[in-house]
């Protein structure tokens, strides 16, 4: 069963997401994080640098493993999803930088990358609770909507509506990469807990399907409803198709 949590706005939104991790953080100082990247978790990002600066909660036990990377992009290229979080939350908090991963997209050899990747997940234990966004087709990391649900860490072909909504973070769309790594549905279901952060109409869709619709692959996020310990935070405007399911 998936809880929704209603937020006013991307603020509200974001200050009730970064409320559920610090208090994972609070509880077991060591945890797991998985982390994604894309506008939703920004303000969650800088709710808890503020959380940290203040003296509120400490990350330097943590460890954490992001989503997805572009494949063939360099860390320090700005466009990779290296550089967005280190300029968006790693630089900010106290993480020690060896408990920081993130899939090595500038490593071409795709079998290397995801066996090290998934071996490295399971050997901490899995994440005790993954922050995910949702893509406007339902998909979550970059697990695009397919005939089946995806296992370990792979490489995907992205869309062309995943390259189209990202393509706002290019000059040009031809300079969006055509394709990323990826953990898997199996892996982020593996997480203890899991968090989803979506804001603004043009979510409404994937969020009513992935709470409500029929668990599909070919709503990758659907699957989230055979999770035991899953919280969606959601503005109106994201939830706007889910008015009559609310309680
Ligand atoms: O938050 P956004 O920018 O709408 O992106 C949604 C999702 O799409 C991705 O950025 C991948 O396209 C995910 O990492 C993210 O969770």
């Amino acid at each position: 069963m998936i809880k929704i949590v209603r937020a006013r706005d991307y603020a509200d939104m974001s200050r009730k997401a970064a409320n559920i991790i610090s208090a994972q953080v609070i509880l077991k100082p060591n945890c797991v994080l998985g982390l994604a990247t894309g506008d939703s978790p920004i303000g969650t990002y800088d709710q808890l640098i503020d959380w940290y600066k203040k003296g509120d909660v400490d990350f330097s036990q943590v460890s954490t493993y992001n989503l997805d990377e572009y494949f063939g992009i360099a860390d320090d290229d700005p466009q990779s999803y290296h550089y967005f979080m280190n300029k968006h939350f790693f630089d900010h908090i106290n993480i020690d930088p060896k408990n920081v991963h993130v899939p090595a997209g500038s490593n071409t050899d795709v079998d290397e990358v995801c066996a090290s990747f998934d071996k490295m997940v399971a050997d901490a234990g899995f994440c005790d609770l993954q922050l995910l966004g949702i893509g406007r087709n339902g998909h979550i990391g970059f697990n695009e909507p397919d005939d089946v649900f995806s296992k370990g860490t792979h490489c995907v072909n992205l869309t062309e509506s995943t390259i189209e909504a990202n393509s706002r973070l290019f000059e040009r769309e031809e300079d969006v990469p055509r394709r990323a790594y990826t953990m898997g549905v199996q892996t982020i279901m593996n997480a203890r807990s899991i968090l989803v952060v979506a804001n603004g109409e043009k979510k409404a869709q994937a969020v009513h399907d992935m709470c409500f619709g029929p668990v599909t692959p070919q709503c990758p996020a659907s699957i989230l409803q055979l999770h035991t310990n899953v919280t969606v935070v959601a503005d109106d405007e994201a939830l706007a198709l889910c008015k009559g399911m609310l309680a």
